[in-house]
């Protein structure tokens, strides 16, 4: 996952992008980019870092203009920390392309030798994206055949995306003297959802990661790019639509309303708030079912993502709910950090026990999803040490046992702790007393519970089923292979003009004298 951002305003968009990334930093927290259009001629800033580490108030000047498109990354291909696979990307033919891209190739490696050996195309980094935006560059220079780009070529150049890349993609991209593209892989496995707001000027649109950017930059939610189709909006304002792929299955995916995603945010027609509080109503009836034996004092959740689902789950099996963490809001999210090392020390410094919840009670400690078990291992170990007699826990999601090649940073099942482990192994690996994790079929059933008409999804974490169809295991080997060390760092020189004292304040948009009827 990724955080991407497309708007077309009336007015200058750079604080708008601005806030909308940092609204959208919860889908990643490695790099941030900004591109925006000023008529034919776009200007760009991005870099290594949170969004509010990468912008300063120069940036922010020089990014001019009333429409643009914004990237905050959670790598997947490529390095982690590389300034250099920070997007948006560029390529000036044809008309000059810019694309911000949220999810994962697997085909970019036959692509890029493709496009080297048949298009003469020459890639610069390792990222995927790069070569998703090639692959767009070569199919919109092949179905133009004026020096114009017009609304018909644009779409037969998504058709041919379509028909050549395989993986997850949701895309904004644009394109100098037209305006904005969003599109969506023929699966839906990544969001993406289309705002509009209505001004004296004239309509606006925003396309966005979640619909939590929507709400906040003051847009009305229009309706979910649905899978496969793409949406243009010119640099007027006009917007078109069509669908641009052969086949489509809408297959979103899991792990979105399981972690990924703000529970403030609605995708394909899904609040993931209430989707966790039935994700905690299914496991409080499991464990109703299977361990009516076990005495609880007290549900606690793992801050933040699974409280919704703790808080549903202890009213159910009326239980009191506790908060028995205290988390420290100035660190990010612990499981899209790179680095397991990073990881396991960001578990300790970011959550702290309240003792007095802990002193002599069993307590069920619920969070969404073990995934490496980092999170779960200290907090079992922080609960005993602050005094718990027996401690529980539930996941509200299933075993994560297989590699994910979508989008999410988990490419080889070595480093998951499930993946060649019981239940039983698992529960003692992590120090529980006992555990429960939520069954496939009711995680399912929890999320259509609010959206009946969604009936497939992308789950391969959990269950080893690709949608895709083209996952071989040969293809997950050399995954496991390449992968076998976590993403790379590689030096940040993001700070080498030595004008770090100048960063952006994002509370005084009056640091902007470009920013004119946006607060
Ligand atoms: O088993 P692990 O490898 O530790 O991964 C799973 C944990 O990571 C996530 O939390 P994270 O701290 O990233 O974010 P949150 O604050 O949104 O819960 C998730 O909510 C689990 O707590
Ligand atoms: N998580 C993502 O969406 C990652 C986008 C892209 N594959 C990258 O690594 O930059
Ligand atoms: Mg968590």
């Amino acid at each position: 996952m990724c955080g991407i951002l497309g708007v077309v305003a009336t007015t200058p968009v750079n604080q708008l992008l601005y806030d909308g990334l940092q609204v959208l930093q919860h889908r990643g927290q490695d790099a941030a980019g900004i591109a925006t259009g000023e008529g034919g001629r776009f200007h760009m800033h991005k870099g290594s870092g949170l969004v509010r580490d990468v912008f300063r108030t120069r940036n922010m000047r020089s990014l001019v203009g009333n429409w643009g498109i914004g990237h905050c990354r959670y790598p997947t291909a490529g390095s982690a920390d590389n300034a250099a696979e920070a997007q948006p990307f560029y390529v000036n033919s044809p008309f000059g392309l810019m694309l911000a891209h949220n999810g994962n190739l697997t085909n970019a490696a036959q692509l890029k030798q493709d496009m080297f050996l048949q298009d003469l195309r020459h890639m610069n980094t390792n990222s995927d994206s790069e070569v998703l935006l090639n692959v767009f560059a070569h199919e919109l220079q092949v179905a133009s055949n004026t020096h114009q780009v017009n609304a018909e070529t644009i779409f037969k150049a998504v058709a041919g995306v379509h028909r050549r890349v395989r993986g997850a993609y949701a895309v904004v991209a644009m394109i100098a003297g037209y305006g904005l593209v969003a599109f969506r892989d023929p699966f839906g496995i990544r969001p993406l959802v289309i705002g509009r707001n209505d001004t004296p000027g004239g309509a606006e649109y925003l396309v966005a990661s979640e619909s939590v950017a929507i709400d906040t930059l003051g847009f009305k939610l229009l309706r979910d790019v649905e899978p496969g189709e793409a949406i243009l909006i010119d640099m007027r304002g006009n917007f078109v639509s069509r669908q641009c792929a052969e086949r489509t299955v809408h297959a979103p995916c899991m792990f979105e309303f399981v972690y990924l995603a703000r529970p403030d945010s609605v995708m394909d027609g899904i609040s993931v708030y209430e989707t966790r509080a039935r994700m905690g109503d299914f496991l409080a009836d499991k464990i109703r079912r299977t361990m009516p034996h076990l005495a609880i004092d007290a549900v606690i959740p793992i801050p933040d993502s699974s409280r919704h689902s703790a808080m549903d789950l202890a009213a159910r099996l009326n239980l009191p709910y506790r908060e028995g963490f205290v988390k420290n809001r100035y660190i990010g999210r612990t499981f899209i950090m790179p680095g397991q090392a990073t990881r396991r020390k960001s578990v300790r410094q970011k959550l702290n026990a309240i003792a007095q919840e802990f002193k002599g009670r069993n307590v069920l400690l619920v969070d969404d999803s073990i995934v490496r078990g980092t999170t779960s291992r200290e907090i079992i170990m922080m609960a005993r040490e602050a005094g718990a007699k027996k401690v529980y826990f539930a996941s509200a999601s299933p075993p994560v046992r297989f590699a994910n090649v979508y989008g999410i940073d988990m490419p080889t099942r070595s480093e998951l702790i499930a993946s060649f482990r019981s239940d039983e192994e698992i529960c003692r690996e992590i120090g529980a007393d006992a555990l429960i994790y939520q069954d496939i079929d009711d995680l399912k059933a929890a999320v259509r519970s609010i959206n009946p008409s969604i009936t497939q999804f992308e789950t391969s974490c959990f269950d080893g089923h690709y949608i895709t169809g083209d996952i071989t295991s040969a293809y997950l080997q050399k995954m496991e292979h390449d992968r076998d060390q976590p993403l790379m760092h590689v030096a940040d020189d993001d700070d080498s003009d030595g004008e770090g004292s100048d960063r952006y304040d994002h509370n005084d948009s009056s640091q902007l004298d470009l920013n004119l009827g946006r607060g």
